[in-house]
């Protein structure tokens, strides 16, 4: 049984879960209890108990969090603790990775998206990603906006089309830049725009929850600066989770920010708090730069 008590915003695992590894049985110990608040108050996702499993390792240890409708939330921890495993989970990337199993429950808009009947072409969608590298089809820049909606059946006409690649480019910052050159090939445009790009494709979907696994880590610091404007702009309208390696990134753009340690999901609350007064040691210790 998980319970949830917002009074002392501590959660407490009663069901520490037991796995065996190659070497070792890992058990969620006392000291990763989850501190702060894993609610959201208007969620537009809801996990709880996730755990993640590769093969026989556990990667994800009954981690329960929300991810609230028109928030920022920032994962962050050190390397391998996690992050973009749990990130995978919310519109079931981890599907593709064959050793991968996700247990727990995950929904989205009050929908359980592991149920067998769950479109995952649609989930992913709805639950739109953005990767580390910009990964821009080989066409043209229309076409690469173009692609979804035409997928999806979300335009009939050309005009229709033409509305969503203007809208989403617009909505990605990216419109002036490239309104004359929409047929050249994207692959043409700088990392920044393709970045931005790779965002204006994922708008046109119409998604609900825009996923980024460390979006600006192949940028440099002026087209990062863009895109975490972007993020902003952005949250109006979606609710967004992004996994950074950047404190600073994490302090700029998010609301919330949980710290994830060897799988686990240490602590979670407002991101100023976070960073100003972090209320348990391991998450001290990595935004004081002690270990990660
Ligand atoms: N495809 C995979 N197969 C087996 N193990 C994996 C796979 N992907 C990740 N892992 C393991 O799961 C754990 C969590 O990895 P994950 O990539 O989610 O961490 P992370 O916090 O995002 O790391 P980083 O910051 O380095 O990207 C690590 O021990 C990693 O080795």
């Amino acid at each position: 049984m998980t319970t949830v008590t917002r009074s002392d915003q501590t959660t407490v695992m009663n069901n520490p879960v037991k796995v065996k590894s190659n070497s070792e049985s890992h058990v969620a110990s006392e000291d990763f209890k989850t501190i702060g608040d894993i609610t959201h108050p208007d969620p537009a996702m809801i996990m709880r108990g996730v755990n993640v499993f590769y093969g026989e390792k556990q990667a994800i240890f009954n981690v329960d969090l929300d991810l609230g409708q028109n928030e920022v939330l920032a994962m962050i921890g050190p390397s391998g603790c996690g992050k973009s495993t749990f990130l995978r989970c919310l519109n079931r990337m981890n599907d593709t990775i064959e050793a991968c199993r996700v247990t727990g429950e995950l929904s989205l808009e009050g929908e359980n998206i592991y149920d067998k009947k769950m479109d995952v072409v649609n989930l992913r969608a709805r639950v739109g990603m953005v990767f580390q590298k910009p990964n821009p089809f080989p066409k043209s820049i229309y076409e690469n906006i173009a692609y979804g909606p035409k997928i999806h059946g979300l335009a009939s006409r050309r005009a229709e089309l033409d509305e969503i690649v203007e809208t989403s480019l617009r909505k990605a910052g990216l419109w002036e830049e490239v309104k004359d050159r929409l047929d050249q090939p994207a692959t043409g445009m700088s990392g920044g725009q393709q970045q931005r790009l790779c965002i204006a494709r994922t708008i046109a979907v119409s998604p609900d929850v825009i996923l980024m696994d460390e979006p600006c880590s192949a940028l440099d610091p002026i087209a990062t600066a863009r895109v975490e404007e972007l993020i902003a702009e952005l949250s109006a309208n979606y609710s967004i989770a992004i996994v950074t390696h950047s404190m600073q990134q994490a302090a700029r753009v998010s609301n919330r920010t949980a710290y994830f340690h060897l799988g686990n999901l240490i602590e979670v609350g407002e991101t100023n708090d976070i960073f100003t007064k972090p209320s348990h040691k391991l998450t001290e210790d990595y935004i004081t730069g002690r270990f990660g």
